[in-house]
């Protein structure tokens, strides 16, 4: 019959299902199974009115028990009661649930947006306690033994509060700085508009002034906290009321704030949550407009830290007065901070559009001290300064295009016409201490290119630090170190006039670690003025120094024509015979070194005493000289003939910043060619091109310059990181090669063979080396000797090729010089 029963009886699945699975009872038996049916369920029906039992459970259980109706009411009702209470706890759970994701949708809209009229939602008890112990319970790792937990310090994730931050709990007295704070503060009541001070608004005892309304009654500070309690519970009172439930205002608001006036907002301010909270989430755009709504801002600002006495007496707030600037922060920063609990600091700390708390007292120093406020002048400044900035920003163009009218003027004609002097350059040369600058100064000084005044000057400063004697090289030595060790360094250039000639003089370093400046100033000269000093010792020690090395180099370098000063006759008591040695054995060496007797001319002289410089000595000794003094040789040395219609040739001496209307300055001397204002030249090795916009010629201003005469070129359109000493200026149409090999006939002055060198010419020395020796040549006619050799004597002329590390600016017939290892190895010239 029944499955419970067929199955009881042992019969076998297959013999007991027929074809369609189920046998059907008789109707005798379904009779009774509608009878008790209606039995159970009217029994069920009054004990369990709201649980729904279908009528096919009644009858499945009438079936399993047998028909019996009491067995089977009470099985269904434990069934039933058994479901109710898991329907109840799971509706419970549900109903947590929802309440929990609704409380946080209400908080997230609420610091989203500040909906006016939402206030801040608490959560209320949940109605199933939920135990995370419960929850975490099969979780091993959580049960650790006590005597196994480490003691960790975990710091605070935001400062604690004090001072501009809010006081600590309790409150406490101001403190020092917030004592002289107060008392600045009352100085500029004083002194501000407000009244003068009566018996009636002074307060016995007051200690200072906290209003910060100039036109109000100054307070004490002791009053001011007192007003600090009554206005900030009041204004709490009030202000919390719109989010507080009004059926339930929070007493704890005026108590615990009237026993904390400096203590930060507490928490029983929070508001629990409102029904009047709205359900939807507003859009951005709404998020954005009620934001800015003008009634929130008391509600946001309200949730804010209320600022310590100290803060309120900096920031000239009264108590009564709630921080009511509008958030710098964004809603969604704060969202995150509250998750951490730390969005009532939030804006004390971020707020960085805000003075600083150094600038606060700062300002409240300044406006002490009647200064302007940084942060106000910050504020009006701010949008102007960014205005100026990017005006400024736009006004600036690199590419500033100067214009310069050119005269067009045949430049070689204006030279054939003018009245201008000859100008003659010549380098001073000769051994450390020889005595060229003090020679110098004295040509200088009697000459009239310098004043009896500045040379009292010099003499008193050089006599304060033990160098009386150098006076008059003082004219020339111009650095400061130079002056402290009594030793050329670079090479200095003097002007000075005689009836024909305007003279520059190159005044050359002595000393053998300046060689390199003694050739970028033979580089500029037509001839040389050799100082040799006369005295006993010093002559010999010389040779074998600089002066024969210096005589070398110049006439490497073109030089033709040689004065020789015997210097320090004096010391030597005008001795004739000295004189005749030196003048014997020097000039042996200048005709070997190439100079043609003719052009060697010796003069006995004494630069101290200026005996023979333009003035013949008027020592009875010095009576056995009747040559010429040395303004008359110079006088009869004709300057080097230049190539005027050759083209353009400058090397940059100097490049150096003018003024305003001469940004840009280089100087030199021509080497060839010609130039006007308005010309446009080009520099190498740069490549870059400049506009002429002045020149100076001899410090005067002329509209052109030629080859010979020292110039200064103001130029424009070029940045000056372009221009360099050694460079070279010419002309885009016929511009200086850049080279980095070269062959050169040279005269050795050291033994010479592949080797490491540096290669001179004038400012420019590079990094080279001599790559290969083609030939010795014959000195008289320069043909070859021996080709190839392995090394060069010092004194033979070779042919020699040059490798460079780097490409300069260098054409034949340019004159070179060779150095290696501080030492003049070869000079000659660039074939
Ligand atoms: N007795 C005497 N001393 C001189 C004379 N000329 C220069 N001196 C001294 O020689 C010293 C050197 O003089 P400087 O003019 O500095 O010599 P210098 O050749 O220019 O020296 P460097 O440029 O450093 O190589 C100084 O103490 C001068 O006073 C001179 O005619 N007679």
């Amino acid at each position: 019959m029944s499955r419970h029963r067929v199955k009881a009886v042992g019969y076998d699945d297959d013999e007991y299902y027929d074809d369609d699975g189920y046998d059907s009872p008789d109707p005798e038996e379904q009779e009774l199974l509608q009878r008790t049916t209606a039995e159970v369920l009217q029994k069920l029906g009054a004990g369990l009115p709201s649980v729904t039992v279908t009528k096919d459970e009644v009858q499945e259980t009438l079936y399993y028990y047998y028909y019996d109706v009491e067995k089977s009411v009470n099985y269904l009702k434990g069934k039933k009661e058994k479901e109710l209470k898991k329907q109840q706890a799971s509706a419970a759970a549900q109903k947590l649930k929802s309440q929990s994701f609704a409380f946080a949708h209400q908080r997230l809209d609420y610091v989203l947006t500040g909906q006016p009229g939402s206030e801040f939602p608490t959560p209320s008890p949940p109605s199933a306690h939920f135990s995370a112990a419960d929850f975490f319970r099969d979780c091993p790792w959580l049960h650790v033994p006590s005597h196994r937990k480490a003691d960790i310090l975990v710091e605070p994730l935001y400062p604690r509060l004090g001072l501009l931050g809010g006081a600590p709990e309790g409150g406490g007295k101001p403190s020092k700085l917030a004592m002289l704070a107060a008392a600045r503060k009352k100085k500029e009541a004083q002194s501000a508009t407000s009244p003068p001070e009566t018996a009636s608004t002074k307060q016995p005892g007051s200690e200072g002034v906290l209003s910060p309304d100039p036109r109000a009654a100054p307070l004490s500070l002791s009053e001011r906290l007192a007003k600090s309690k009554a206005t900030k519970s009041s204004e709490l009172s009030s202000g919390l009321a719109g989010l507080r439930r009004p059926s339930k205002p929070s007493p704890s608001a005026s108590t615990s704030h009237a026993n904390k006036p400096c203590s930060s907002e507490p928490r029983d301010a929070v508001p629990e949550p409102s029904k009047s909270v709205p359900a939807q989430v507003p859009t951005m755009e709404q998020r954005s407009e009620t934001s800015k709504s003008p009634e929130l801002q008391p509600r946001v600002s309200s949730l804010r830290t209320e600022p310590s006495e100290f803060a309120r007496v900096i920031g000239g707030t009264s108590a009564g007065q709630t921080l009511t600037q509008p958030s710098q922060l964004q809603p969604s920063d704060l969202d995150v901070l509250k998750i951490y609990g730390l969005d009532r600091f939030a804006e004390q700390f971020f707020d960085f559009a805000g003075p600083s708390p150094d600038d606060v007292v700062l300002n409240a120093q300044n406006t002490a001290k009647g200064l302007k406020s940084k942060s106000a002048a910050s504020k009006s400044g701010d949008k102007k300064a960014q205005d100026d900035m990017a005006n400024g920003m736009n006004d600036l163009s690199v590419q500033e295009k100067v214009t310069v009218k050119s005269k067009n003027l045949n430049v070689l004609d204006e030279y054939n016409k003018s009245k201008r002097k000859k100008s003659a350059n010549f380098v001073v040369i000769g051994h450390v201490d020889a005595g060229k600058s003090t020679l110098m100064g004295r040509l200088l000084a009697d000459q009239g290119a310098i004043d009896q005044r500045t040379l009292d000057k010099y003499r008193k400063e050089a006599e304060k630090i033990g160098k009386g004697s150098f006076a008059l090289a003082w004219v020339l030595d111009q650095g400061s170190e130079e002056r402290a060790r009594g030793v050329t360094i670079d090479i200095a250039t003097n002007k000075f006039e005689t009836d024909n000639t305007a003279f520059t003089i190159v005044d050359s370093p002595g000393h053998r670690d300046f060689v390199p400046n003694m050739i970028a100033g033979a580089s500029q000269a037509d001839f040389a003025v050799l100082v040799i000093d006369s005295s006993v010792g010093k002559f010999e020690s010389g040779l074998k120094g600089q002066t024969k090395e210096h005589a070398l180099l110049v006439r490497s370098m073109g030089v033709q024509k040689i004065i020789v000063a015997v210097n320090k006759m004096d010391a030597v008591q005008w001795d004739k015979g000295r004189f005749e040695e030196i003048e014997q054995q020097i000039s042996a060496f200048l005709t070997t070194a190439g100079f043609q007797e003719k052009n060697i001319s010796f003069i006995p002289c004494s630069g101290v005493l200026g005996d023979n410089i333009t003035r013949r000595s008027e020592d009875a000794k010095a009576s056995w000289f009747a040559g010429r003094t040395l303004i008359e040789e110079l006088e009869t040395s004709e300057p080097c003939t230049h190539a005027l219609d050759k083209p353009l040739r400058m090397t940059i001496g100097d490049v150096f910043r003018g003024g305003v209307q001469n940004p840009i300055s280089i100087s030199g001397r021509l080497d060839a060619g010609s130039l006007q204002i308005g010309d446009q030249v080009l520099t190498m090795p740069s490549g870059e091109t400049a506009l002429i916009r002045s020149i100076e010629v001899d410090s005067e201003p002329s509209d052109w310059a030629v080859a010979g005469q020292n110039v200064v070129l103001n130029l424009a359109n070029i940045d000056p990181v372009h221009l360099r000493s050694g460079d070279v200026v010419c002309r885009s149409s016929s511009p200086i090669p850049t080279i980095t090999t070269f062959t050169a006939k040279v005269l050795a002055f050291e033994h010479l063979m592949p080797m490491m060198v540096d290669v001179h010419r004038g400012r420019l020395h590079v990094p080279g080396r001599i790559a290969k020796l083609v030939a010795s040549l014959d000195k008289a006619s320069g043909a070859p000797i021996k080709k190839r050799p392995k090394i060069v004597s010092p004194g033979t002329v070779a042919r020699i090729g040059v490798e460079m590390d780097q490409a300069v600016p260098l054409e034949a017939p340019t004159r070179i010089v060779l150095r290696s290892g501080g030492t003049t190895v070869a000079a000659g010239l660039l074939e």
